[in-house]
């Protein structure tokens, strides 16, 4: 019986652009197979990731290898929670938001080579209305924006900016109630953020200074958005800085509820959930264990 520990790598044939690379020829090629043995098996409908996590978490495998963008690797992450089986990244998504907190390499061989290093360590995750989320959930236009992208044939950074340049026009704040570290505050909110790692993917930091091991979300409150707070706010999220009052608030706390009289669109992990007028959002303290370069 083979006893080095095992890793199942799962791939979704559909995630990032197309591509002509033969990932698991390159998997075969660069895993150290001294060290571990591994299966490959592929994803063949949404959620499916999810259960070949648990499956595998369930068998005792060392590792779990999410091998696509941002969705499965939020699938995969749902499936390991709690357990003792860590999850491993090889990016092939266009925002890769988890990957890139984590010091992941963005190429295959340089992401085999954290794996076969096999350095853990456990990071926080949150809930959002119960939907686990790693990287960032949120209410307002960022979940806007995940609804429209994901009706949208076309995939990657241009048409996320092209969508983000057009619509950030049109969506209107809406009034909410939030309540947060034990006070409650009456808002406009054009987004209500809650940041686990720093940015939504593609270095866009919507919290610089979130830590995903501290037990804390970071949260931005973005009450209103017109041209000029929009440029310093892209300025600011592109450049790793944190923005100035009149653009956003930040916040930092292990829970946060938000009321509304309407019902306000929400994601987690750049997945479009629904609508919804009451919010309950909480932090799971280093709840998931990650393979990673060094701690983050
Ligand atoms: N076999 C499959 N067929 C269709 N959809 C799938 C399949 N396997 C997984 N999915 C779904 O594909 C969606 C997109 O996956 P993923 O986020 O990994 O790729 P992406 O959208 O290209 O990357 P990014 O989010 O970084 O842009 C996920 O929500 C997942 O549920």
């Amino acid at each position: 019986m083979d006893t080095k520990p095992h890793i199942r790598f799962i791939i979704n044939p559909k995630s990032g652009p197309k591509s002509k690379v033969d990932v698991a020829a390159r998997i075969k090629l660069h895993l150290d197979h001294s060290k571990y043995s591994h299966e490959i098996v592929y994803t063949a409908h949404a959620g499916h990731a999810t259960e070949l996590a648990q499956t595998a978490a369930g068998q005792g495998a060392a590792m779990v290898v999410a091998v696509g963008g941002d969705g499965t690797v939020s699938e995969v992450a749902r499936g390991l929670l709690g357990t003792e089986t860590a999850l491993a990244i090889l990016p092939r998504g266009s925002g890769n938001g988890l990957a890139r907190h984590l010091q992941v390499p963005m190429n295959i061989d340089g992401a085999l080579r954290v794996i076969n290093q096999g350095q853990s360590t456990r990071i926080d995750s949150g809930t959002i209305n119960g939907h686990p989320f790693f990287t960032t959930a949120g209410i307002g236009f960022d979940a806007y924006i995940s609804s429209v992208f994901a009706g949208n044939k076309k995939r990657g950074l241009k048409t996320y900016v092209e969508l983000v340049l057009k619509e950030v026009r049109y969506y209107k704040h809406l009034p909410v109630k939030v309540s947060i570290n034990g006070n409650t505050l009456d808002t406009d909110c054009f987004v209500l953020a809650f940041a686990n790692a720093a940015q939504y993917g593609n270095n866009a930091y919507i919290a610089p200074l979130a830590d995903i091991r501290d037990g804390l979300l970071d949260v931005c409150l973005v009450r209103q958005l017109d041209m000029f707070k929009a440029l310093n706010l892209s300025y600011c999220m592109l450049t790793k800085q944190v923005a100035s009052p009149d653009s956003a608030e930040y916040f930092k706390t292990d829970s946060v509820d938000v009321e509304t009289d309407h019902r306000i669109m929400y994601h987690a992990d750049g997945e479009f959930i629904g609508h919804d007028s009451k919010f309950s959002v909480r932090l799971l303290p280093l709840s998931l264990k990650v393979i990673t370069l060094e701690k983050p």
